[in-house]
């Protein structure tokens, strides 16, 4: 590793990103249109994807995002699977590959999974050569700098390396818009010469009050302790819909009255059929094991309750669903919408949908699913994983299930046709605008309504028939 007297660091001309997924391609394209004398190059050892990103359908759906990646592909913001150049010509590398929770040996179910990380690690060490800042953009338990900064230090070329750590904070679904005005940008590494070549390059957009800078070990723990905070939040008003639910308090009036307490704050407050996503679950469960990794039993239990109590609210939704279509949704048509983890993203990684779907499934519903992004085999596909229960196979009875009773459409209407309920569990905007009087008409009689994001809690749905349900109160 340098130290600052040893070496003087250039301003930064040439970027790589390695691992062009949901974070990498956005937070490369932001840099690539803020900093047009900078040149990006984003690579990935999945060809298909660069193939995607260089295509005029990217692999994924952000609002924004298509209009920000045009404007410099082919300038100064590059897709290609030549990792090895790339990572050689680059003055600053950015590791964003995936890191998710590990599914098999010492700390299966809990810890990160940090084989593409060291493989990185690797990788750069391999090919480089001269001076080379490494920045950390993937989540990562504290201390995973130690072990990049190992690897690094053993290049047989010779050549030397700062680390740094810059969590990416954005969220999916309003990438393009977090990107663009972030609450905070955060940097923590131990050469301050390195920190300040990050510094100047989202000084090109974001007012320096909001780059942050801290030690690497902050910066590595703030973004799990970030995410387990929200998560929390969400966890918590969650547990309170429970509540709501048996005493007829509404959940969204105890949200609006505790979050305008400036202490408490109105975000998050938002309650649910559960959170889904890629990263919540994973870093909580990645906090839990390090907090368990560091003999902290207690701090351990009670940051997995946050994670309980997601699934604890996905059960209780589909308990309701079978207990008030009167102890049995055999054969019976439920139809479902939005199967994203949340609106404006065709991303389905941990989706409370896809357990929801399962439940139903294993009480032999026949299930009519809907989603504007989602690609139809990608929800077979979830479906089919979750189904396997850890088995290496699908068994022949899942695979026969999944086949008789599984149901993919493109359009609302269709998928609530002859249906004897419909499961809301996604926030798209259009289905507030949906025809719920033909689709009423459509439907088997009495026509229910579960509203797992309360997202039609306002519509005159008893009025044309419905028996609406919604998640935190009671009608
Ligand atoms: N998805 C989000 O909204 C979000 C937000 C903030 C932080 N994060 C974190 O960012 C990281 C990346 O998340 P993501 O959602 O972009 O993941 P992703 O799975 O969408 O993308 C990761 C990419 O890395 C590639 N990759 C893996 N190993 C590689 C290697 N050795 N060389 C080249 N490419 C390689 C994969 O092929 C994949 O395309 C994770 O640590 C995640 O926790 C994600
Ligand atoms: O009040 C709320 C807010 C969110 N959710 C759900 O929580 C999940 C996560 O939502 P959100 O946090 O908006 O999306 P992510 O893309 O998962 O973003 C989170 O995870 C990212 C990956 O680490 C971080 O970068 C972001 O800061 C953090 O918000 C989704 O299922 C939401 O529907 C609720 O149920 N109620």
């Amino acid at each position: 590793m340098t130290t600052d007297s040893q070496i003087t660091i250039a301003p930064v001309r040439k970027i790589c990103c390695i691992g062009a997924g949901y974070v990498g391609g956005p937070t490369m394209a932001m840099i690539a249109k803020q900093c047009p004398d900078i040149q990006v190059k984003v690579v990935d050892i999945n060809e298909a994807r660069i193939a995607q990103w260089n295509s005029d359908t990217l692999p994924i759906y952000e609002p924004g995002l298509h209009d920000v990646v045009v404007e410099s592909r082919g300038r100064n913001l590059h897709f290609t699977a030549e990792v090895d150049e790339a990572i050689a010509e680059a003055d600053m590398i950015f590791i964003s590959v995936n890191t998710p929770t590990k599914d098999f040996g010492v700390g299966a179910g809990r810890a990160a999974n940090l084989e593409f990380i060291e493989k990185c690690a690797r990788k750069i060490a391999e090919v480089s050569s001269g001076h080379k800042i490494v920045v950390e953009k993937s989540t990562l338990p504290v201390r995973t700098a130690e072990a990049v900064k190992a690897i690094l230090s053993r290049a047989s070329s010779g050549a030397t390396f700062d680390v740094l750590s810059n969590p990416e904070f954005l969220a999916e679904g309003t990438a393009v818009e977090d990107l663009l005005a972030p609450d905070r940008v955060l940097i923590g590494g131990e050469s301050e010469q390195a920190i300040q070549a990050l510094v100047e390059i989202y000084a090109n957009w974001v007012p320096r009050e909001r780059l942050l800078t801290t030690n690497l070990w902050s910066s590595e723990l703030s973004k799990l302790t970030a995410n387990a905070f929200l998560a929390q939040r969400v966890s918590s008003i969650n547990s309170i819909s429970a509540l709501c639910e048996a005493t007829e308090a509404d959940v969204d009036e105890v949200a609006m009255a505790i979050g305008t307490d400036s202490r408490i704050g109105p975000k998050f407050l938002k309650s649910s059929v559960g959170f889904g996503g890629s990263c919540f679950q994973k870093d909580i469960l990645n906090l839990v094991y390090l907090c368990e990794f560091f003999g902290l039993p207690e701090v351990a239990e009670y940051w997995e309750q946050v994670v309980k109590m997601n699934d604890y609210q996905k059960q209780r939704f589909v308990h309701r669903i079978v207990r008030t279509l009167f102890n049995t949704v055999s054969d019976k048509k439920i139809a479902i919408w939005g199967f994203a983890f949340k609106k404006d993203t065709n991303d389905t990684r941990e989706s409370a949908a896809i357990y929801i779907c399962r439940d139903l499934l294993r009480e032999k519903a026949k299930l009519c699913i809907y989603d504007p992004q989602v690609n139809p085999e990608q929800i077979r596909k979830d479906l089919a994983a979750v189904l396997k229960n850890g088995d290496s196979e699908l068994s022949q009875a899942s695979a026969q299930l999944l086949a008789d009773n599984v149901e993919i459409v493109s359009d609302l209407k269709t998928a609530s046709k002859d249906a004897h309920a419909i499961a809301v569990l996604t926030e798209w905007d259009e289905f507030a605008t949906a025809d719920f009087a033909s689709i009423h008409d459509s439907m088997k009689k009495p026509a229910f309504i579960f509203d797992g994001r309360n997202v039609l809690k306002e519509l005159p749905l008893a009025e044309l028939g419905f028996e609406y349900h919604g998640i935190g109160f009671r009608r």
